[in-house]
């Protein structure tokens, strides 16, 4: 693929995931068209048409990238509802530029909420594959099936997911394949991450999902969710075909069952640089946004207390984060720091059926008498029977009138769980009640953001999972940040690219976490939110590639070669590499001369994922 890389900057010298200059190609006339990776339709100059032999085959009057967008954009418009406009999204591929013109209002169409609601629907709106489908019933396959998409050098990064427990609406099967997808775009988006050069990949495991199970147009495997060693086999040799066959590239897990998230996460975070979003991208930007919070409510880690309703995969990453931090801001064991948080489980979970029974079972604080009904995650956080010595097992507003909680946080897909009472209880006991409710789609939040300002006068401070308009009160407006590992996710998963890191400790998420906290407006009663806003994001995401890189080089676990050192150069070296929308020039070459990537032959990923028009830009 060395016509797509490979540029000399005078600056850096070789910069491996450079993308200006021109892109070299074979192909000519509907076979250029047809090839999306260079198709840039009615945006080809004259002299492109010349030699590429597009007359006849476009309309005479030549576009600019702008204008294609405009066109779009109205297009976009005019459909009815949210998910046509997100169905719409998917099969126009200037979306980059389309969409960083316009990232507010498209960020909830393209990904959380909407996109819920485009995975819930595969198998209904399905028009063309996209990504890599590997099939637990043929896993004797997956070397080959996975080998579809590019030489050992062409993938950087790959988001998969087994589609267990989607956001909040839990088993989604093989549509799972568009959370893959979502995520990449945000990566492309907020990191510049290089479109071409990542893989969406869904693991078909089947799926408990009855409805799907009994739809005639369902895609997927139509049969139960398979377990336990054929699972965990499944699991490993994907992660071992992906290492053999791009080795290069960093795995984003995601949305992955409660029982197999974090399990997976630990299994291979001593092996290679992988990431989990739920437990690790979560706990990230939870911790941010609480840093900010305290600053603003002046509220010491040495007595905070923290009640999490909901102790899933997000839950437990958030509270493992929260707990590193009191040990790290006040010398505490990490023991000790753990007893400054609580926990309430819901009687609520779309986790498999033996889980969801226990879970109607034993609803209430997590105690260690209950510990075998517990995941390893939760454990650390079960408190001693004595620490409870009530005569129920505590709901959520007897643990907050007894906790007395600074902060609250939801992530158990209850919807409204958080009720007037419960807000107006847990504000008698503190000045500033920091209240976030995480659980996604919107429709599963714990409260309205509106509502948390009524009910306590305007002094929550708040943050969400899926984005909100901002509320009103006295008269004010005040923003909602969007708590959502969006915000996280992208800059670790760049820092870990360019540095090529051989592994991802926590310690890089710290990292990444200290640069988002930098990073958070202070809102001292202005209006702003606890956490950047999402039109920010590619700058934020490059501070905290930043850290990233710089903690990865400390540990002596990047791998790339010549990384600045000075701070302002390596800013400089990650926004060279950052992929951006424009068009390139086009280059025709012999094909004898000619890689097979500029045949067209070569990145069938990007090939396939690029629909039938262009979002070539700077590929
Ligand atoms: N804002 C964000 O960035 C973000 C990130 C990740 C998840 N989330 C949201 O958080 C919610 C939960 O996601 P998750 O990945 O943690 O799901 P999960 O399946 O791991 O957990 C779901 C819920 O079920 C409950 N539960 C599951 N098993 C239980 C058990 N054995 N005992 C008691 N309770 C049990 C948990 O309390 C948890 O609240 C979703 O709505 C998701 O969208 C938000
Ligand atoms: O996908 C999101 O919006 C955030 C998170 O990963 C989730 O599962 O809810
Ligand atoms: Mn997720």
């Amino acid at each position: 693929m060395s016509s797509a890389h490979g540029k000399k900057n005078p600056k850096f010298g070789h910069l491996p995931l450079s993308t200006s200059g021109p892109q070299e190609t074979a192909l000519t006339g509907n076979a250029l068209l047809r090839t999306p990776y260079f198709n840039k339709g009615s945006a080809f100059t004259e002299e492109e048409r010349d030699t590429f032999k597009l007359h006849g085959l476009l309309p005479s009057n030549v576009q600019s990238l702008e204008e294609q967008v405009r066109r779009a954009y109205a297009q976009y418009q005019s459909r009815q509802d949210d998910l046509a406009k997100n169905t719409f999204m998917t099969s126009m591929k200037e979306q980059n530029e389309l969409i960083l013109d316009h990232l507010k209002e498209m960020f909830p169409i393209i990904y959380t909420p909407t996109e819920g609601d485009a995975i819930a629907n595969y198998s209904r709106l399905f028009r063309k594959p996209e990504g890599c489908y590997l099939d637990i019933e043929h896993m004797d396959r997956i070397d080959d099936d996975i080998d579809q998409f590019g030489g050992k050098d062409d993938v950087d990064l790959i988001v998969v997911s087994d589609g267990e427990q989607i956001l909040g609406i839990g088993d989604q099967g093989v549509g799972a394949i568009l959370i893959s997808v979502a995520k990449l775009a945000i990566y492309t988006l907020c990191a510049g991450i290089h479109p071409a050069r990542t893989l969406p990949v869904v693991l078909d495991c089947g799926t408990n999902n009855e409805e799907l199970l009994n739809d005639d147009l369902y895609l997927g495997l139509r049969q139960k969710r398979a377990r336990g060693e054929k699972y965990d086999e499944f699991v490993d040799k994907f992660v071992q075909a992906c290492r053999k066959r791009y080795p290069k590239a960093y795995i984003h897990f995601e949305d992955f069952g409660l029982n197999n998230a974090r399990r997976i996460l630990d299994k291979y975070t001593p092996k290679m640089a992988c990431f989990n979003d739920d437990v690790q991208g979560t706990g990230a930007v939870t911790l941010a946004a609480i840093m900010a919070a305290f600053k603003e409510a002046k509220v010491e880690w040495a007595d905070a207390r923290f009640l999490m309703f909901g102790s899933g995969t997000a839950g437990t990453g958030i509270a493992d984060q929260v707990s590193d931090a009191i040990a790290q801001e006040t010398g505490k064991s990490k023991e000790e720091a753990g007893q400054q948080i609580w926990y309430v489980m819901t009687e609520h979970s779309h986790a498999h059926e033996a889980d969801l029974r226990r879970c109607f079972d034993k609803p209430g604080l997590l105690l260690k008498s209950k510990k075998d009904e517990l995941t390893p995650a939760q454990i650390p956080y079960a408190r001693e029977d004595g620490d409870w010595d009530k005569k129920d097992h505590g709901d959520l507003h007897s643990v907050i009138k007894e906790v007395k909680p600074h902060v609250l946080i939801g992530t158990s897909t209850k919807s409204g769980a958080f009720t007037k009472e419960i807000v107006q209880e847990m504000a008698k006991h503190v000045e500033r009640p920091i209240i976030f409710p995480l659980s996604n789609p919107t429709r599963l939040h714990e409260a309205k953001p509106q509502d948390l300002y009524d009910w306590t006068d305007g002094k929550a401070l708040v943050a969400t999972g899926s984005p909100f308009p901002p509320v009103k009160h006295n008269g004010k407006e005040y923003d909602i940040s969007e708590c959502n590992n969006s915000t996280t996710f992208p800059g670790i998963g760049l820092g870990a690219v360019l540095s090529r890191t051989k592994l991802l400790p926590p310690s890089l998420i710290v990292a990444a976490v200290r640069a988002l906290a930098d990073k958070a407006p202070l809102s001292n009663g202005t209006g702003s939110g606890l956490l950047p806003d999402v039109t920010d994001v590619r700058d934020i995401s490059v501070h905290i590639a930043k850290n990233v890189i710089q903690q990865a080089v400390k540990e002596d676990l990047a791998q790339e070669k010549g990384i600045p050192t000075d701070d302002a150069e390596l800013e400089e070296w990650i926004r060279e590499q950052m992929w951006d929308a424009s068009y390139r020039p086009l280059k025709l070459v012999e094909p004898e001369k000619a890689n097979a990537f500029a045949r067209g032959e070569a990145g069938a990923a990007s090939h396939q994922r690029m629909g039938s028009f262009n979002w070539t830009a700077r590929l």
